[in-house]
């Protein structure tokens, strides 16, 4: 164990424990009941829903969270704006998507865009390549929805690529896969450990999978030089967008970087005179569909840091009227001075 990796991080979430794994030498695994609600105490703040990647102290047989370091959260997308930690404490997300059936260009979009606002650095595995004539092409076209990401396409039957991914890992980095089912994320991840470590789903005709993985996971992962952690998910055909503003200009760098050279400082793109992106859509420099995810995405995480600041300011509102009533009751018994 190096220095950096925590002792015990939690390896699966289920309704009523965690599952913890020691990461130093022992990989034993430890189950630790949570409190009602699904809770887990932390060393600081308000208890909180453990998340696969957790790290955690055991002290007098308790289980404590550590801070994250980083978290791949998405929106729920229900009335309540809640999010989801889909992963803590993560250094990569692998992007995963099968060259055939072609990979979905919105998604890779929006899971890098996800992953930057993680904290973590994404990259994109497009597989099967042995199910296509033309990997590179793929490549290139996918690049182009990815700028400033790594892009490689792997082959788990052939192993063709398979050390241009392992030339993203190193020893204690921890990576998560996310993708969709069938793309083939448990099959990569075993193929990169060259042990059956993951259940994998039949192989089928039309390339698609079934849902395998039912459970995220983590999970060492051997390397020649030491070893990686990996979480792998279920797949998940679309995620809600949560991300800040920065997250979005390291998503979209090739229209932030037009945006400045409109005229106007705060050109809305839409029939202004002197206009950088309508000039660059119109002169073919940047693609229509790729202006489109820009401004879907900068709209959907508006709305979505609407709905939390709704919900926030509900909170507060619901905390100050209970402090109206405890000032009130404790004035009824005399307790409250001024
Ligand atoms: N031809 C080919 N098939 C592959 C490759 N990688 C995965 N598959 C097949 O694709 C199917 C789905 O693979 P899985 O690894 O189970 O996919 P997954 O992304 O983990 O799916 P979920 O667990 O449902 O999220 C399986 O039948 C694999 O055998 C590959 O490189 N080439
Ligand atoms: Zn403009």
């Amino acid at each position: 164990m190096t220095s950096t990796t925590p002792q015990w991080r939690v390896a699966r979430v289920d309704r009523t424990q965690v599952l913890l794994l020691d990461c130093g030498a022992t990989r034993v695994e430890r189950a630790v009941p949570l409190k009602p609600g699904g809770l887990l105490e932390r060393t600081v703040g308000e208890p909180t829903v453990p998340a696969v990647g957790d790290a955690v102290v055991l002290a007098d047989e308790r289980a404590l969270l550590l801070p994250r370091r980083s978290e791949l959260v998405r929106d729920t997308a229900d009335r309540t704006s809640h999010t989801q930690v889909m992963a803590a404490n993560l250094d990569l997300a692998l992007i995963v998507e099968h060259l055939d059936p072609a990979p979905s260009l919105g998604r890779i979009e929006r899971f890098v865009t996800l992953a930057w606002d993680s904290g973590a650095t994404p990259a994109v595995v497009l597989t099967k390549a042995d199910l296509h004539r033309d990997p590179s092409a793929v490549v290139a076209e996918v690049q182009r929805v990815a700028p400033a990401v790594e892009v490689r396409s792997v082959s788990a039957v052939t192993g063709e690529g398979l050390d241009d991914v392992r030339a993203l890992l190193a020893d204690d980095l921890t990576l998560v896969l996310v993708g969709p089912s069938g793309a083939g994320k448990s099959t990569l991840v075993n193929a990169l450990a060259g042990a059956e470590v993951m259940a994998t789903g039949e192989r089928r005709s039309d390339g698609k999978g079934r849902h395998t993985t039912t459970h995220r996971r983590l999970l060492p992962l051997p390397l020649a030089g030491g070893t990686a952690w990996v979480i792998d998910t279920p797949g998940v055909r679309a995620v809600g967008l949560v991300a800040r503003e920065d997250a979005l200009e390291r998503g979209f760098p090739d229209v932030v970087a037009l945006t400045q050279e409109c005229r106007f400082r705060d050109c809305q793109h839409d029939g202004e005179p002197g206009c950088a992106i309508e000039a660059a859509v119109a002169d073919g420099t940047l693609d229509a569909d790729r202006l489109a995810s820009w401004r879907s995405h900068e709209r959907e995480a508006a709305r979505q840091r609407a709905r939390m600041s709704g919900r926030l300011a509900q909170e507060i509102k619901a905390q100050g009227r209970q402090h109206a009533r405890r000032v009130r009751d404790l004035k009824r018994v005399g307790k409250f001075r001024r």
